[in-house]
């Protein structure tokens, strides 16, 4: 599937600084209907991109509940992200090099600004549904708190209203290992990379669960001193992710992810929620420690007519990924025509 490219105009940033010639990677999947009312909008959590079938199947694809042979689908890659959008391995126009580390802070809502931009270029005036998890949600609820009007229905999974202190914590914990890599500050291609490992292995401790650790990866019982199974998952899981990412990619999402705030400005968050005007779902999912159910429940409470559902799972926050029979179970409850907004 083709991937395109929009040039986006120059971009005000929250930070207050401009974002000069910058791009957003887009994808789409199936055709606009003749009345244009079919269109799925998917937003991607921190390290995806825009091939939304590679990193969603079971949700999204032939044969899933959003099926390209019924629905105009459209996923973006986020600013900043090394995945195709203006990221800090792109050039500076001012400068003709790469900002690495010193790229321009970015928020959610710059985020959003970007794809409104492209959803505005695209003509798409009737969003059926907008859809994600984690910072994807984070977008989607952004996104549906600034255009009450545009989305019929909005559903997001393992999110929240704000992003909170522990999360932040987790986040700083992260770009700390990062920042304690020499060649992260030197800022070169691929600088970081060591950091951006160790970072993963602990943003896996936050995705994952007790029990799905100690249930995949207990050692057998004569084991004692080869090395753990627990270990080696750890430092694999944090190889395969530096093989496909970027540290001042990661870096600089994580920032963005810290500033999510619906409240900021607008008189807080219930304030802010009271005003989607979408269809909405809201999943949690049980053993997320992450983004924990008390979250999902917030927004629940507060975006008007919302269905709420908890998705029993082992696997944790990344669940958002995994359990895709579930959220197509939770999927079908809440399209179906008795429930009423
Ligand atoms: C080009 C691209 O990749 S696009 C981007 C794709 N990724 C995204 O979009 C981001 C979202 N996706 C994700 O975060 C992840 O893929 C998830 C959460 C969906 C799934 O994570 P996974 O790593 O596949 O699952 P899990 O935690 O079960 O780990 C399985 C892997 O660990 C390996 N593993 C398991 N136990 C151990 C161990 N003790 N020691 C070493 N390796 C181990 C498995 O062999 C398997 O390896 P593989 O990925 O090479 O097949
Ligand atoms: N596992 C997800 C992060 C959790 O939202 C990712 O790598 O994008």
């Amino acid at each position: 599937m083709k991937e395109y490219i929009f040039n986006l105009p120059d971009l005000l940033l929250e930070s207050g600084e401009t974002l000069a010639s910058a791009h957003v990677a887009y994808r789409t999947w199936g055709q606009l209907n003749a009345d244009r009312d079919n269109v799925v909008w998917v937003c991607h959590a921190l390290t995806a991109n825009a091939d939304v079938l590679s990193w969603w199947p079971g949700l999204v694809g032939p044969g899933c509940y959003f099926d390209p042979a019924d629905w105009f689908i459209v996923c973006a890659n986020v600013l900043g992200s090394c995945y195709g959008s203006t990221s800090p391995l792109d050039a500076d126009p001012a400068t003709g090099q790469p900002r690495y580390q010193h790229f321009p802070r970015l928020s959610i809502r710059d985020l959003v600004a970007a794809h409104e931009a492209l959803r505005q270029e695209l003509g798409l005036e009737d969003i059926h549904t907008i859809i994600g998890g984690s910072l994807g949600g984070q977008q989607a609820l952004e996104w549906a708190v600034q255009r009450p009007d545009l989305f019929d229905n909005l559903v997001v999974i393992a999110t929240n209203a704000r992003h909170s202190a522990w999360g932040i914590a987790f986040n700083e914990a992260q770009r700390l290992a990062i920042e304690a890599d020499p060649t992260y500050a030197a800022g070169q291609p691929g600088g970081g990379d060591d950091g951006l490992r160790a970072a993963r292995a602990i943003a896996l401790l936050s995705y994952r669960s007790y029990s799905a650790y100690v249930d995949s990866q207990t050692d057998p019982e004569d084991h004692l001193l080869r090395e753990h199974r627990a270990s080696t998952y750890q430092r694999y899981q944090g190889d395969k992710l530096v093989a496909r990412f970027d540290a001042y990619s990661y870096v600089a999402l994580s920032r963005a992810m810290d500033t999510h705030n619906l409240g900021r400005g607008r008189g807080g968050i219930p304030a802010a929620l009271r005003r989607v005007g979408a269809r909405t779902l809201v999943l949690g999912i049980t053993s997320d420690v992450l983004f924990p159910l008390s979250e999902q429940r917030e927004l629940a409470n507060h975006i008007p007519g919302a269905m709420y559902a908890e998705l029993d799972s082992r696997y944790g926050h990344d669940g958002f990924l995994l359990e895709t029979s579930a959220i197509t179970h939770f999927l079908e409850l809440f399209y179906a025509p008795t429930f009423a907004h």
